[in-house]
């Protein structure tokens, strides 16, 4: 299948993220990996040059898939509950690397950190003109929102591959969600839904001091 799914197209990833909502505006983790992995399936179709992003992301989705797993799976079901969980029980690092490299808190926050960056090239691919170039619009969203977290050698090969992104209309065709026009009404639809995660993700965060994490 040359698409970002399992033969529906990008819609019904990112309408994963709209079930990450729970009724009392708690994240729910199982979705929210979910998501994550359908955008990591799609990120594989552009090709191999992408894959030392995607076997990052697999890498930190595996391992809160441990941790779903675990003795623990229930302080894990939420975001909420991952926090109030780890910071109770001292299993974060939260001024230098330590004891707890791979805790559940540091891990979310490097997949919220780029969950901001899909917010914001996606906003830009909807409102973007028919000649924008998708290496530009990436470029940008990365520069403003991802970069400011990465070393120098990952942010050079990040751009670097944003190169080999493919033109707007092939970018928009592999999304498999029918037209240009129904494409971006797709992408309407779903922006709202990613914009609350990240909100709620934000604020969860900065609340417990965790912006920062190691
Ligand atoms: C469409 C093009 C896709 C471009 C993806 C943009 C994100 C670029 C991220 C570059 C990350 C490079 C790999 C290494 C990262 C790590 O150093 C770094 C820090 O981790 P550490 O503290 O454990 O060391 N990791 C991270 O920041 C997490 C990166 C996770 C990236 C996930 C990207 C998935 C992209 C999915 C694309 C789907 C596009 C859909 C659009 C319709």
């Amino acid at each position: 299948m040359a698409d970002g799914d399992d033969g529906n197209g990008l819609r019904n990833v990112l309408v994963t993220f709209k079930s990450c909502l729970a009724d009392n505006q708690e994240i729910l983790m199982d979705p929210y990996l979910k998501g994550w992995k359908g955008l990591v399936r799609f990120l594989n179709t552009m090709g191999t040059i992408f894959s030392f992003i995607s076997k990052d992301a697999v890498a930190k989705i595996q391992i809160m898939e441990t941790f779903r797993s675990g003795d623990q799976k229930e302080s894990y079901a939420t975001l909420q509950s991952m926090v109030q969980y780890e910071l109770s029980n001292s299993l974060v690092d939260l001024k230098q690397p330590g004891s707890y490299p791979t805790s559940g808190c540091r891990t979310i926050l490097r997949l919220h950190r780029a969950l901001h960056w899909l917010q914001l090239f996606l906003e830009a691919l909807q409102t973007s003109e028919a000649d924008a170039q998708t290496s530009v619009l990436c470029t940008d969203s990365y520069n403003a929102s991802l970069a400011n977290h990465h070393a120098w050698i990952i942010r050079k090969a990040a751009t670097m591959a944003f190169y080999a992104l493919p033109t707007r209309d092939a970018f928009l065709a592999n999304m498999r969600v029918g037209t240009n026009e129904e494409a971006i009404a797709m992408l309407e639809e779903a922006l709202p839904h990613i914009r609350k995660v990240y909100e709620v993700t934000e604020s969860l965060y900065a609340q417990h001091n965790l912006l920062e994490l190691p």
